[in-house]
């Protein structure tokens, strides 16, 4: 009972506090007394039903005609729904069973409901009427996103993203070649039988096959490696900077992209690294101790408040733009349900007065990447329209990658690139 105990009170947690799941996940599993097999299916739970849970409410509420259940009921009743039409290798009436004694434990008022309403479910589990639920339901987005998407990629292009970012994937990680070598690497995992293979888009990223505490391996200690998607190591491969270059990083906790610039730099040079967050800020500097980096130096403001003693000083400008990151719910699915539409346009707003504060610190020959982890059109092309037709003295430059020519920008589906979506547009002066 134990396992779905936790998922339960995860979910209920995650809800209740607007707390982040990987965080909640990376503070708990560690202090419960279960097998790994059993974390790991805590995990599929709590990451399915998150996933799901809209497509779970509308089943489940169809057989509750009460309007004012308790959150921690709902989490069960979407428990049960997520063993029923998601879970293939489960024995229903046993994991029924467990959840119903869980609601006598937690919500004893509620039990007698939550047990009549489970064996409803199960009965009627071969009637339900696919045809019949909204599209956005069957897709487990809420309707605005799946318009939106409609709309920026077209019909075909979103089903294919939902079916990704609907699943769980490897994680990947990018070699910190500051301290050793993609091959050094690759035969320190061999040697503790992590199974691995090379990044689909990025030379430096290596896919992790199976389960490797990865924050508590001393190779992560040492500062081998960044846990991070390969779509967000294209920003700075695409910014290029040199070594010796003068950068700016303007949004930059955790600190992923600055300290892969400074990778890149040969840790020569200097890169400033922005943030309004000061406590998210230090997660910037103890990455950069760990990685073995001494060019970066933060600097804890708002990019819009940024001093003009610091315009047209810089080579190399990065915009990683806060968005609604709705390219990562793969690994962070709460986003999406946290989302309004409105909060779409008022980070469009947000992001075109950055891009203009940010254009102006870039010096004449210098090279600016305005990126996003999104894909709305108004944080993305509209931001970049907005920008281009104010300051007439920018315009997109043409890069290559890969071999492949894109004309200033560059947009991650996550079905079509197999990571994270992205969006990443190269821009400098006419
Ligand atoms: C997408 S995250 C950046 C991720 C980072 N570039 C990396 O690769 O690790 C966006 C960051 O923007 C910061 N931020 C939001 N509004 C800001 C502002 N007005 N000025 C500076 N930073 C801001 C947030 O604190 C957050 O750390």
């Amino acid at each position: 009972m134990e396992v779905r105990l936790r998922a339960a009170e995860i979910l209920y947690d995650l809800e209740r506090r607007e707390a982040y799941l990987n965080i909640l996940l990376r503070n708990r599993l560690p202090f419960y007394d279960l097998s790994l097999k059993e974390k790991h299916f805590i995990t599929e739970l709590v990451y399915g039903v998150t996933r799901w849970k809209i497509t779970l409410d509308y089943i489940w509420s169809r057989f509750v005609r009460r309007d004012n259940l308790s959150l921690f009921s709902k989490v069960l009743l979407r428990l049960v729904v997520y063993h029923v039409y998601f879970l293939k290798d489960t024995i229903l009436p046993v994991a029924v069973n467990e959840i119903v004694e869980i609601a006598k434990k937690k919500v004893p008022k509620e039990a007698k409901l939550i047990n009549a309403v489970s064996r409803n479910i199960i009965r009627e589990k071969n009637n339900l009427n696919l045809n019949s639920i909204p599209l956005h339901i069957r897709y487990g987005v809420p309707d605005f996103i799946l318009e939106e998407w409609f709309d920026y990629i077209g019909r075909g292009e979103a089903v294919k993203a939902l079916s990704w970012l609907n699943r769980s994937h490897n994680v990947s990680i990018r070699v910190n070649t500051l301290k050793i070598s993609k091959k050094d690497l690759k035969e320190k995992l061999l040697e503790r039988r992590i199974k691995f293979k090379d990044g689909n888009l990025v030379d430096q990223a290596l896919i992790i096959e199976d389960g490797f505490d990865f924050e508590r391996s001393d190779l992560f200690n040492e500062g081998y490696f960044v846990i991070q998607s390969e779509a967000s190591m294209l920003p700075a491969l695409i910014l290029n900077p040199k070594p010796g270059n003068r950068v700016i990083d303007l949004c930059s906790a955790p600190g992923l992209k600055s300290t892969h610039l400074a990778e890149l730099m040969k840790n020569q040079g200097k890169i400033i690294s922005v943030d309004i967050n000061k406590n998210r800020l230090r997660l910037v500097e103890e990455n950069a101790k760990r990685l073995g980096i001494s060019i970066i130096e933060t600097f804890s403001q708002d990019v819009l408040n940024l001093p003009s003693s610091l315009d047209r000083s810089f080579d190399r400008v990065l915009l990683d733009a806060p968005c609604s990151g709705l390219g990562v719910i793969s690994h962070k699915p709460e986003i999406k349900w946290r989302l309004k539409r409105d909060d779409i346009y008022n980070l469009s707003e947000m992001q075109v007065k950055m891009l203009e504060r940010a254009g102006k610190l870039l010096k004449r020959e210098g090279r600016m990447v305005y990126s996003t982890c999104t894909i709305t059109w108004h944080e993305n092309e509209s931001v970049l329209l907005q920008f281009l037709q104010r300051n007439p003295e920018f315009k997109l430059v043409n890069f290559k990658y890969k071999g492949e020519l894109f004309p200033g920008i560059m947009k991650v589906l996550p079905h079509k690139y197999n990571t994270d979506g992205f969006f990443i547009a190269l821009i400098g002066y006419e």
